[in-house]
């Protein structure tokens, strides 16, 4: 049997079929290259004394369904910004996450901070077209690539002046994602076997990442003292995106997270 992010990456792969026939890709390469570099990604979250929070437009999971139903991505941006954010990330897969390339779009006009394209990204032409969109960020998953894809993906979005952030969960593939050069390294705490959550997954390995790497912990992180448990164990930045997307005001929930104080209210939602 096929686990969940197989089943995506088959899918995935139909989706960029799909694409290869209609899109300009050389255009699109070309405007790409051309573009001025977008809103520095790492810097951002280098700037931050403590923990720098990546906060995330979702709307829906594969495991956790519909998760905001009044979901409005330009106003939750907005809110993320005055709570803390250091940078966004934007969930662009249709098919399972129910996001949206538009979504990335709507929150590159509503605030400045540097964006994170959130997407099963397998081909070059989804890299152009990332940064065509607005991205200041790829992110790549070591589960879905082997070793030569990957090198070649991370040395051209690095080409496009964004910033790369390579994910993994198997411990295994650690090897091959430090090899691939990515200086913006995540570790999922989602075991996407059984969608179970363990913030220890981050903190048992931060050991056997080199200081020269930033290290991103992504998923499950519901309270100030898991993000006081992480900053405890030296990890640059966290990526979080249920908890805060299940709260009404997304913004003030972030400044709890981050120990900060709560934001006033924007209007909208
Ligand atoms: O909603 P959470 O548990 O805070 O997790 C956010 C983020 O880490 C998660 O959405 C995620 C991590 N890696 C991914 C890859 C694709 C889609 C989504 C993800």
């Amino acid at each position: 049997m096929k686990n969940a992010l197989e089943r995506i990456v088959e899918h995935k792969w139909t989706e960029i079929e799909a694409l290869r026939e209609t899109a300009r890709k050389e255009a699109w390469e070309l405007k790409a290259r051309s573009l001025s570099p977008p809103a520095d990604f790492l810097q951002a979250i280098r700037q931050d004394q403590s923990v720098s929070v990546i906060a995330e437009v979702k709307k829906a999971s594969p495991s956790a369904g519909l998760i905001r139903e009044d979901f409005d991505p330009a106003w939750i941006a907005t809110r993320y910004a005055a709570g803390g954010a250091a940078c966004l990330s934007v969930i662009t897969d249709e098919e399972f996450f129910q996001g949206s390339l538009r979504y990335l779009r709507d929150v590159r006009e509503a605030v400045a901070l540097p964006i994170l394209r959130k997407e099963f990204i397998l081909d070059p032409i989804q890299i152009f077209e990332s940064r065509l969109a607005g991205a200041s960020a790829c992110l790549l998953i070591a589960e879905c690539l082997e070793a030569t894809q990957l090198n070649e993906l991370v040395k051209l979005v690095k080409e496009l002046g964004m910033t790369v952030l390579v994910e993994l969960y198997e411990a295994a593939n650690l090897s091959k994602v430090l090899d691939s050069g990515a200086r913006l390294v995540g570790i999922n705490n989602r075991d996407l076997q059984t969608f179970e959550t363990d913030l220890a997954h981050t903190i048992e390995l931060r050991h056997k990442i080199p200081d020269h790497v930033t290290l991103v912990s992504e998923s499950g992180i519901k309270t100030r003292a898991d993000v006081l448990r992480l900053e405890e164990a030296r990890i640059d930045a966290i990526l979080v995106g249920e908890t805060l997307m299940r709260a009404d005001d997304p913004g003030a929930k972030l400044a709890e997270l981050l120990g900060r104080p709560i934001p006033a209210p924007t209007g909208g939602t």
